[in-house]
């Protein structure tokens, strides 16, 4: 069984401008230690225009937090107004890229489809990316978040070869749970992580379903996470809410000690 290691990565959301931004990742910087990197994987996923300053901040003092943006763009580059190319976030050394999180998906009518299109652009540039998953009340309600899920996971990789793949970071993220401060039990966050990686295994190999992380969402923090991360199939978490906090991300990204 191979092991992975957790990836812990913070969603700002439409939240911290780009002084806020370097404040908050130099107090993450602080507080984290070599022997933090070395259990997990850090990551935050700050606005567009907060990019450049975190780059620079990271650079500068070759820290080993990663970094990435929210969304990316299906096309490379031309007449698009607003959007921000694969290319423009590799120039920024960004590792990661957040496709399909439930809020685009909602309120930008973002399909499987142009996800699929996102995550082909985002490997295209070279950057890793965390396709969002997950159902909404009523589907939950119906008992039909795994179809309904997997249905989102298959249009995401569609066409997506096993050499690609298997980097890939998938966050389950049921919508319901989302900054509404109600969180999954483990149990319901294991089932549909271990139904994930079991359609991962159908789609490719068990090999690379067994590489492939996958991460909980919704409403996570410092209090919840050790048992969210109990499970055998959750392998980290994508916060949003509780990541604008320094001190409480820091205690998440070290969920052993809680
Ligand atoms: O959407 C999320 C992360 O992408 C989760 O947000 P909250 O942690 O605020 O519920």
């Amino acid at each position: 069984m191979t092991t992975r290691t957790p990836l812990m990565a913070g969603n700002w959301k439409m939240n911290l401008n780009h002084l806020e931004a370097i404040a908050h990742v130099q107090k993450l910087a602080f507080a984290l230690a070599d022997k933090d990197y070395d259990a997990v994987e850090v990551a935050v996923l700050p606005p567009f225009v907060d990019l450049r300053s975190v780059q620079t901040l990271v650079d500068g003092d070759k820290l080993k937090i990663k970094y990435g943006a929210q969304d990316i763009s299906a096309h490379e580059s031309g007449a698009y107004t607003g959007e921000i190319s694969g290319s423009m976030l590799a120039k920024l050394k960004c590792t990661y890229v957040a496709v399909g999180h439930s809020e685009r998906r909602q309120y930008h009518g973002e399909t499987d489809e142009l996800c699929n299109a996102k995550v082909k652009a985002a490997y295209a540039n070279g950057i890793t990316p965390i396709l969002c998953v997950g159902e909404g009340l009523d589907v939950r309600k119906a008992g039909r978040q795994v179809p309904h899920t997997l249905a989102q996971l298959d249009g995401g990789l569609d066409g997506i070869p096993a050499d690609q793949a298997e980097s890939i970071v998938i966050a389950y993220e049921p919508v319901w749970a989302i900054g509404t401060g109600e969180v999954a039990t483990p149990e319901d966050a294991q089932e549909v992580c271990g139904a994930i990686r079991t359609r991962l295994a159908e789609l490719y190999s068990q090999e690379l379903a067994d590489k492939v992380r996958i991460q909980y969402g919704g409403s996570v923090k410092s209090g919840n996470v050790a048992a969210i991360m109990a499970q055998p199939d959750v392998d980290g978490a994508l916060v949003g809410g509780a990541a604008l906090d320094a001190e409480e991300f820091v205690k998440i990204v070290r969920f052993r000690d809680q």
